[in-house]
């Protein structure tokens, strides 16, 4: 992870603290009028090429971006779709061949130092803590080089440390904790010098249900509570459905959709009811599929049926009048339905629809969920 992108990129990070509070906070930050202050980022037909002639890849293709201030946005993609190659132009890692890249109002191809003084990033799952030093000392040492007195936000990292479930190792060297706390003080390492806007990469990559839930929350609270901004990277839908306000979907380098995940979860064209009856048989099925999009068929889902016969559950994309017909054809077909429900997507069939990617193959989507998340609900 190339940690604090700032200082990998050779330290624009330095800021003016006369217009920070103790905690790091900008004085125009969450609390300013939302209308008089610029977004936390605004990208503008932000394109980018690798290579020349036949073998180049455009990466990314004439992207348009606006983060506001205290939002979560999630960046969904499958491999090679262009999400780290738009989160390094927005840091000034890569230079974008087109386009215009602005942090908190700055255009950042003309204060590249100024535009990046509140930006801190966490990348491509690696991670540059120092592991002689304990889990303390590495947060003080990325608040000093971040341009803050670390006593002067010591409160913030007990904070940071108590809400990751830390602080009983705060005194410990990090080369002596586990893979998932070592990513939990990464994540402190990136708050830690109190950015304004931070750049997430997998954050929750490699760590188990519980510590993916402490992050989760703790990154909710940081965007409602002291307004920090996130951009969000991540394969997990898990996270970026429990996290985001927004998600950005990008393929072959541009965005395929831009929405909350309320809105790209109801789709109304995307609904699909689940009729279980102890009447559907084979012949039902048959004349179902004659009239409409038939998705699945689950014989005997658990509960035995009337007389004693189990039940059949069938999945029906059946939005709007086409859910009246579909009870209509029921009843004319002898079917006494048991049970009916919407089935709400899941975002992953979201993703799936619009990105034309499957998931699962070469670490699409959903690789790092964990069993004990929930994929789909009913309602
Ligand atoms: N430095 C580079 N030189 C050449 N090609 C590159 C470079 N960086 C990225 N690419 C190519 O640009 C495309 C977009 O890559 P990018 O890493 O931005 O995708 P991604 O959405 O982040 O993928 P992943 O989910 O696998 O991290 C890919 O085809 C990739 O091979």
């Amino acid at each position: 992870m190339a940690r604090s992108a700032a200082n990998d990129r050779g330290g624009p990070r330095e800021r003016d603290d006369s217009r920070r509070d103790g905690a790091g906070r900008d004085d125009a930050g969450p609390d300013a009028p939302a209308d008089s202050s610029p977004p936390a980022l605004a990208i503008e037909g932000v394109s980018k090429r690798f290579g020349s002639g036949e073998a180049s890849v455009l990466a990314v293709d004439d992207v348009s971006l606006t983060v506001e201030r205290g939002s979560i946005v999630g960046l969904l993609g499958p491999n090679g779709a262009g999400k780290t190659t738009l989160i390094k132009c927005a840091l000034g890692i890569v230079l974008p061949d087109a386009g215009s890249v602005r942090v908190f109002g700055t255009d950042v191809g003309d204060g590249r130092r100024a535009a990046y003084a509140n930006v801190d990033a966490m990348l491509e799952g690696a991670r540059n803590d120092y592991w002689r030093l304990t889990v303390r000392e590495n947060l003080r040492y990325f608040a000093t080089i971040a341009g803050v007195d670390p006593d002067s936000v010591q409160a913030r990292h007990d904070r940071l440390l108590d809400r990751l479930e830390l602080t009983a190792k705060a005194d410990t060297p990090v080369r002596d904790l586990s893979r998932g706390m070592k990513q939990k003080v990464s994540l402190a390492s990136v708050l830690a010098g109190g950015a304004d806007l931070v750049f997430l990469d997998e954050p929750t990559l490699g760590l188990d249900v519980e510590s993916s839930r402490t992050l989760r929350r703790e990154l909710r609270r940081l965007a409602r509570e002291e307004g920090l901004t996130i951009v969000l990277s991540s394969h997990d839908m898990g996270v970026i459905e429990d996290v985001c306000d927004r998600v950005v979907m990008m393929a072959n380098g541009r965005i395929v959709a831009d929405d909350t995940v309320g809105a790209l979860l109801s789709g109304t064209e995307r609904d699909v009811v689940r009729v279980v009856s102890a009447d559907i048989d084979d012949r039902v099925v048959a004349t179902l599929r004659e009239r409409f999009d038939v998705r699945a068929v689950e014989a005997g889902p658990g509960a035995a049926g009337r007389d004693g016969r189990g039940s059949t559950a069938v999945e029906v994309a059946a939005a709007g009048d086409a859910l009246y017909d579909l009870m209509d054809a029921l009843r004319e077909a002898g079917v006494t339905v048991e049970d009916v429900r919407t089935v709400r997507p899941e975002l992953e069939e979201v993703f799936v629809d619009l990105t034309g990617m499957e998931s699962g193959g070469s670490g699409t989507v959903g690789d790092d969920r964990t069993a004990a998340e929930p994929r789909g609900r009913s309602s």
